[in-house]
């Protein structure tokens, strides 16, 4: 499978309430990618909450990823996002098997992505780009080291953090397939308007 598109990712505070309701608009509009990340300790309503999101998906041919929580990922048999303090990648893969989808956090270190690959990652992310609301101490990357990484590697690339309709172009021209968007999607105020940013992510990546 391509990965390439919108990388939907919920956020617990922003979504309190509306979590299915934005969801499901976000994915009427096109999701290549969708993570649940939850950063509480609250493991029934995790489960809960990830069940949900896995029957919608299914319904909507979306990919579900679980944030940080390979043993949830497993237990729904679905995909995970792990970043540098997440737990290992190659027993992560051994237990999710082959065709999982397992994401790596890599900052702005090509080093950390290489060696993602080498560890099996199906997809490496590179942020903070810009401003973010949801995680404003992200560690920040540059323009430039996408174009490193469109030349060195081999496998789908993510942006994250900050990206909104207004500034994601760049991010598409230097090479990115995925983009990874929380508050640019889902701080909306309707669902007619997630739809719509959704919908215009993927013009931009032309999928
Ligand atoms: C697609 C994507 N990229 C990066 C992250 C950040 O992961 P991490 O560094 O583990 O931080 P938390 O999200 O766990 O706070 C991500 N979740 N998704
Ligand atoms: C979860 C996360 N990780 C980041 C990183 O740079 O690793 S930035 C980020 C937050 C993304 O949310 P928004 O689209 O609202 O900025
Ligand atoms: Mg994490």
């Amino acid at each position: 499978m391509k990965l390439r598109g919108l990388y939907a990712i919920t956020d617990s505070h922003l979504l309190d309430g509306k979590l299915l309701k934005y969801v499901e608009a976000a994915l009427e509009g096109g999701v290549t990618l969708l993570q649940y990340r939850d950063k509480s300790s609250d493991e029934a309503r995790r489960l809960r909450e990830a069940e949900a999101l896995r029957e919608l998906c299914e319904r909507y041919k979306t990919q579900l990823i679980i944030n940080d929580d390979a043993e949830l990922a497993a237990r729904l048999n679905v995909g995970v996002h792990l970043g540098q303090t997440d737990g290992p990648l190659s027993p992560t893969r051994a237990l999710l098997g082959s065709k999982a989808i397992i994401g790596s956090t890599c900052h702005a270190q090509l080093e950390l992505a290489e060696q993602a690959a080498r560890e099996g990652a199906s997809y490496v992310a590179f942020g903070r780009f810009f401003n973010s609301n949801t995680k404003p101490g992200a560690p920040t990357c540059s323009l430039e080291l996408l174009d490193q990484a469109r030349k060195q590697l081999h496998l789908p690339i993510c942006a994250i953090g900050g990206i909104t309709l207004d500034n994601a172009a760049p991010l598409v021209a230097h090479g990115v397939d995925l983009l990874a968007v929380v508050h640019g999607l889902f701080g909306a105020e309707s669902t007619a308007e997630v739809t719509r940013r959704a919908r215009a992510f993927n013009e931009l990546l032309k999928i």
